[in-house]
């Protein structure tokens, strides 16, 4: 495993001088996130980047660090920083586009803290998708994506990584007053018609 990268015009300066809106995607595993992104990248032009998306294709990848993500994922772990971010900055280099929705990242203190020290960037906003457990469960357990993870015994470790090491995330950026809260338990439409209010029609596609 290499080193995180550190902030310098060499290694960021693309990233930096198109000065990128960021937009953390954040809450509980089955909230919804991917199934909104998508929705926001359809009306709004953003490109969704899923970190969680972005190491599942490292693994398929056949990448010296496949084992080690795909026994983190089966635990419900989180992948060390360095990992993720080079894969998310990667991915924000390649797409030729400023603004990206970050999706399921960063999920505790140490991810927030190098992401911004290596990018220099911090999200415009937080999206932060609220629903109660027992939803999250019943969502996870009939998505029927063949996703390892998507078993009762890890959803029940990612809860509590979730609670344990995310929220404080959202509660840093909270603080900020950088979180737009949705209710994350309504149907689809519902929940998206929330997230249009948070982007605003300045932002929406002609
Ligand atoms: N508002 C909703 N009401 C009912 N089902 C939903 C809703 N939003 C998403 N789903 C369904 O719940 C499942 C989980 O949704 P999704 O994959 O978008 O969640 P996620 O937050 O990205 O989960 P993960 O953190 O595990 O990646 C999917 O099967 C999706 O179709
Ligand atoms: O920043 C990240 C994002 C994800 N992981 C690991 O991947 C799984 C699945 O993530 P989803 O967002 O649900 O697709 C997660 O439980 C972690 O094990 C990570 O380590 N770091
Ligand atoms: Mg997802």
């Amino acid at each position: 495993m290499g080193s995180v990268e550190t902030s310098n015009k060499d290694t960021n300066g693309s990233l930096l001088n198109k000065n990128p809106t960021i937009v953390f995607v954040l809450g509980g595993p089955g909230s919804g996130k991917g199934t909104q992104c998508a929705n926001v990248v359809e009306h709004f032009g953003y490109t969704h980047l899923s970190a969680g998306d972005l190491l599942r294709a490292e693994i398929k990848s056949g990448s010296e660090n496949g084992t080690m993500i795909q026994n983190m994922i089966k635990e419900g772990k989180i992948v060390p920083s360095e990992v993720t971010i080079k894969l998310l900055q990667r991915a924000i280099q390649e797409s030729g586009n400023d603004k990206f929705l970050i999706d399921g990242f960063p999920r505790n203190e140490e991810n927030r803290a190098a992401f911004e020290k290596v990018t220099g960037i911090e999200p415009t906003f937080v999206l932060y998708f609220d629903c109660p457990e027992e939803e999250m469960e019943r969502r996870l357990l009939s998505r029927n994506q063949g996703r390892e993870d998507d078993n009762i015994e890890t959803i029940r470790k990612r809860f509590k990584v979730f609670l344990e090491s995310s929220l404080p995330v959202i509660n840093y950026y909270d603080a900020k007053g950088k979180v737009r809260k949705i209710d994350a338990a309504r149907p689809v439409e519902e929940v998206f018609e929330s997230a249009k209010a948070v982007f605003g029609p300045k932002t929406e596609k002609a």
